[in-house]
This record gives C-alpha cells, structure tokens and sequence, in this order.
C-alpha cells in the first residue's frame, strides 16, 4: 500500500539525495524535490528519481502571471510527474492557465500531473497573516477562500496546515486533496514552521498526504523515523 508520506529532500546536491535514500532503497516512496534541489540539480534529478522508481512532488510553487505560470507547466509537465504546485495568491486565471499548460505538456497518454495550491505557508502565522500580509480575515477563513478559489479553478487539491484540513473537507468535500506539511513528531523541534501537528494529529484531522522533512532527514536514523512515522499514522501515537 503506498504510505500517504511526502518525504521532503530539502538537499542542496543529488550526491546528498543519494546518501539520505541508500537506506531506503528497498522502498518506493513518494518525495518531493523543492526549490533548493531542483535549482542545484534540475531535470536530472527527477529522471534519476523516476529511474529508482519514487513518486515525485515537484514542489515549485509556481507565482507569476498567467502566461508564465502556463507556459512554465507546459515545459515541466515533459517531466511526468504526480504532483506540483502553485500559489494560490496567484489567482484563479492563473490556476486555470496551470492546468491549460499541464495538459498541454503532458505528453499523449500520460496522465497530467495532480496540481494544487498553497494556501498559506505553514511557516506563517496569524500574526503575520495580519501585520505583514496585511490581511485582515482569520488564518482559516483565509485557508478556506483560498480552497475556494482552486477548487473552483479546477484544481486538485490544496496545500494547507493540518489544522485547516476538517474546514476544508467539509466545503470542499472529500476528493479534495489536502496535502500539509508542518509536520512534527511531539519531541520534535519546530524550526520556522508555525502551524504544526504530529503525524498522529494530521492522521486524525483527515490530511490526504502529509509532507514531512527535517523530522526524517535530519533523524539520527532516518529509517526509524520513517518506521515510527507509519506507527503514528496506524494510530500508535509515541510520547
Ligand atoms: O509546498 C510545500 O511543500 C510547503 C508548503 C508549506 O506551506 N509549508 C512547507 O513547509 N512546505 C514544504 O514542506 C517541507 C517541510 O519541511 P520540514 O519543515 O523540514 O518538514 C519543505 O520542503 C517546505 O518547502
């Protein structure tokens, strides 16, 4: 069964990507290549993922005008992979304009490439939601419209914090994908992430995947991270 686990490999180097994976090379796991990796590495990376057999979350968060956004997913869907993302910010022209290019790029009989939003980072706070982004609704009601918006752009799904999840899945229904990140074992140091649950929590609170990094990567023994990570989300919280 494939574990609804996105593992972040926030590496600066496919040389680091390949240390951190040699472990697991008995296991077809599902990982996302972010800014940080991709810009070192580029299509390389994913080909060698792909190679190992790995589904990919291309983790772009694609912010721009429509055509850019467009032509930019046209160029990426070559990659074939199952999940990318984009910002929600960006509108819903441009969400449609991601999905016209996803299909447009998506070679003759591949399936296009899941494509959802970001919401609001999980790194941000109600605080700053308020005193730096100057919005003045609540975090979640924020989340919500946001979810709107993709949903109604035709899009796949969200990227959201855990905690917004039972709101978002009772407006936009069940089939909707939220995917959260923000991820953290109880012992766990939190690092600039803000809204934060445990594996157990965001199991609980119906998350479709969660995203989790540094709580694995930078685990003394990654595997037994990843082991206590499928403990969690079986129910069998560990204080
Ligand atoms: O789109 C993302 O993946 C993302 C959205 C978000 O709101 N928050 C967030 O942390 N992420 C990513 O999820 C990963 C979280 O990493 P850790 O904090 O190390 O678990 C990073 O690669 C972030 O870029």
């Amino acid at each position: 069964m494939n574990d609804p686990f996105i593992v972040a490999l926030d590496f600066s180097s496919g040389k680091e990507v390949r240390t951190f994976l040699q472990p697991f090379s008995h296991t077809s796991l599902f990982v996302k290549v972010g800014m940080e990796l991709y810009y070192q590495e580029g299509p390389a990376i994913i080909h060698s993922l792909k190679e190992q057999g790995h589904r990919i979350f291309l983790d772009l968060k694609l912010h721009d005008i429509p055509n850019t956004v467009k032509r930019a997913m046209q160029g990426l869907a070559r990659l074939e992979v199952d999940l990318v993302n984009v910002h929600a910010a960006g509108g819903t022209r441009m969400m449609e304009a991601a999905l016209e290019g996803l299909e447009a790029g998506t070679p003759n009989g591949a399936r296009r490439p899941y494509c959802i939003a970001v919401t609001q980072l999980t790194s941000t706070s109600e605080q700053m939601l308020h005193n730096e982004l100057w919005i003045g609704r609540t975090m979640e009601e924020t989340v919500l419209h946001y979810a709107a918006l993709a949903k109604q752009s035709g899009l796949d799904g969200v990227v959201c914090s855990a905690k917004e999840v039972p709101l978002i899945r009772k407006h936009c229904g069940e089939a909707f994908l939220t995917v959260t990140p923000g991820i953290r074992f109880a012992d766990d140091e939190k690092n600039d992430q803000v809204r934060v649950v445990t594996p157990y929590e965001a199991k609980k609170l119906g998350a479709s995947f969660i995203v989790i990094g540094r709580s694995i990567t930078c685990a003394e023994n990654p595997i037994a991270a990843y082991e206590r990570l499928q403990q969690e989300w079986k129910g069998e919280e560990k204080k």
